[in-house]
C-alpha cells in the first residue's frame, strides 16, 4: 500500500490504544486499531481495514513490556503495510500543565519539558515518555507529536481553577488543569454536529472509564471540571480515590506514618472501585458479584458522578444534554441507570429500553435534559492534530 500512513498511540492508566490512520481526501481515516491491555493477554491488534483481523499473545521478552509490545506492534505493521509509508506517531501525553495550550511537534527541549510534569501524572507520563522514547530509538527519524489532556481546559477561568490556599501557590503551579481534554475535543465536536442551532448549549459530559471525569461544556468550551490538579481528583475510579478530604492525607502521614509514596499508591492504585470492593477494579466484575461490598463500590461511585453532574450544571447555569462515554459511560447501562436515577428532579428521565440498547439517545421525550449516550475517539484527535503538525 503507497498511502501515507499516521500511528497514534493513546496511553491511558490500564491501556495502550494504538490507532492506524491513513491519509485521505486532505484528512485522516482510521483504518486499523490496536490494544494492550497490560490487565490481560492476549495482546489484541485488529486491523479492521486490511488482510486479516488478528489477536495476537504478548510477548515478554527484554523486561520492558513498551519496548517487546512496540517491536511486535512495527513486526506485524510491516507485515501488511510498507512501514516507509509511516510519516508520523501522535501521542496523547496527560499532562501539559501550562507549558503547553495546544499540541506540538516533539523536540528534545520538549520532551524535557513534558518530563518536568511526571508528578502530576505518575500513572500517566511516564508511561507516555517511554513510549515517545521507545519509538525514537526503534525509528529514528520518525516525526512524533503531542496531544495534551489539559489544553482543552485552558478556556476555564481563574475562578475554577483556584484553589483557596495562600495565592503564590497558584503562581508557583498549584491550580486545576482538569483531563481527558482529548475525549471532551471530540464530543464537543459531535455535539455540534448533532445540534447546530445551539452549537452543542450546555452539557455535562461523563467520562467514564478506567479513569474518571465530568466536564461542563457551554456551546463547545470547557468550563469547568471534575479533575483538577492531578487525576486522583473528581469522582472515584477503577483504583483512584477521587476527591478525598485533604485532612485524610494530614492524618495517614501524622498520625500513621505513611510517607509521600505510600499515600500516592494508597490514592492512586489501591483505592475507588479496587478499594472500596475488595474485589476487582472492573465495575463489570462487580456488577455481576453478589457481595454486599461490590454493590456499595457501584452505589459510592454513581452517586458521587450524580452530585458532579449536579454541581457542573451549576457551573453553567443550566443543562441541556448530559453525555456518557468512554468504556463505562458507552457500555454499561446498569452505571447509567443508577447515576440517573439520582437527577429525576432535575427533570431527567431515563428510557429504560433504549439505555439497555446502548442507544444514541437515552433519554424519553419528555425528558427536560437530552442524555446521550456517544462514543468517544481519542484517537482520532491525536491524528487529526499529528496531520496538522506533520504535513
Ligand atoms: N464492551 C464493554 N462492556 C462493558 N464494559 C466495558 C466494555 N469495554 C470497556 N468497559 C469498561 O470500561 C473500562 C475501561 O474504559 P476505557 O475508557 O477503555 O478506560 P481507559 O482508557 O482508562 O483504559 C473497563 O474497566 C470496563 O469496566
Ligand atoms: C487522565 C486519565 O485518568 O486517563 P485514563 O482515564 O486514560 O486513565
Ligand atoms: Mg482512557
Amino acid at each position: 500500500m503507497s498511502d501515507k500512513l499516521l500511528l497514534t498511540f493513546n496511553a491511558g492508566s490500564s491501556t495502550i490504544k494504538i490507532g492506524v490512520f491513513v491519509k485521505r481526501n486532505g484528512g485522516v481515516e482510521r483504518i486499523g486499531k490496536g490494544v494492550i491491555d497490560f490487565r490481560a493477554e492476549p495482546l489484541t491488534f485488529n486491523l479492521v481495514e486490511g488482510p486479516a483481523i488478528f489477536d495476537v499473545p504478548l510477548k515478554a521478552r527484554s523486561g520492558d513490556l513498551i519496548r517487546d509490545a512496540l517491536e511486535d506492534v512495527f513486526g506485524w505493521l510491516g507485515e501488511h503495510y510498507d512501514f516507509t509509508a509511516v510519516t508520523a506517531v501522535g501521542h496523547r501525553v496527560v499532562h501539559g500543565g501550562d507549558l503547553f495550550s495546544g499540541a506540538i511537534r516533539l523536540d528534545e527541549p520538549a520532551i524535557a519539558a513534558i518530563e518536568t510534569l511526571v508528578p502530576l501524572a505518575p500513572l500517566h507520563q511516564p508511561q507516555n515518555l517511554h513510549l515517545i522514547r521507545t519509538i525514537a530509538a526503534l525509528k529514528p527519524g520518525l516525526v512524533q507529536t503531542a496531544s495534551f489532556d489539559t489544553a482543552f481546559h485552558r478556556t476555564q477561568s481563574d475562578l475554577v481553577r483556584r484553589f483557596a490556599i495562600p495565592r503564590e501557590w497558584f503562581d508557583k503551579g498549584v491550580k486545576r488543569y482538569g483531563f481527558h481534554g482529548l475525549s471532551y475535543t471530540h464530543i464537543a465536536c459531535r455535539l455540534k454536529c448533532l445540534e447546530p442551532d445551539t452549537a452543542g448549549g450546555l452539557a455535562v459530559v461523563a467520562h467514564l472509564g478506567s479513569g474518571a471525569s465530568l466536564c461542563a461544556i457551554d456551546h463547545g468550551v470547557s468550563r469547568d471540571t471534575s479533575m483538577g490538579f492531578s487525576t486522583i481528583d473528581g469522582v472515584p475510579m477503577a483504583t483512584r480515590s477521587g476527591a478525598i478530604d485533604p485532612g485524610v492525607i494530614v492524618h495517614l502521614m501524622a498520625a500513621h506514618g505513611l510517607d509521600a509514596k505510600a499515600v500516592e499508591d494508597l490514592l492512586y492504585r489501591q483505592s475507588g472501585l479496587l478499594g472500596l470492593s475488595g474485589i476487582s477494579a472492573d465495575s463489570r466484575t462487580l456488577l455481576e458479584t453478589p457481595a454486599s461490598t461490590a454493590h456499595e463500590a457501584i452505589e459510592v461511585f454513581t452517586y458521587r458522578i450524580a452530585g458532579e453532574v449536579a454541581r457542573l450544571s451549576a457551573s453553567l447555569g443550566g443543562l441541556d444534554t448530559l453525555v456518557f462515554t468512554a468504556g463505562i459511560g458507552e457500555n454499561q447501562p446498569q452505571i447509567r441507570r443508577m447515576v440517573v436515577d439520582r437527577l429525576g428532579y432535575f427533570g431527567l428521565i431515563l428510557d429504560s429500553e433504549a439505555n439497555d440498547r446502548n442507544e444514541a439517545v437515552v433519554s424519553t421525550s419528555e425528558s427536560r435534559v437530552k442524555i446521550r449516550v456517544i462514543a468517544t475517539d481519542e484517537e482520532q484527535v491525536i491524528a487529526n492534530d499529528c496531520l496538522r503538525l506533520s504535513s
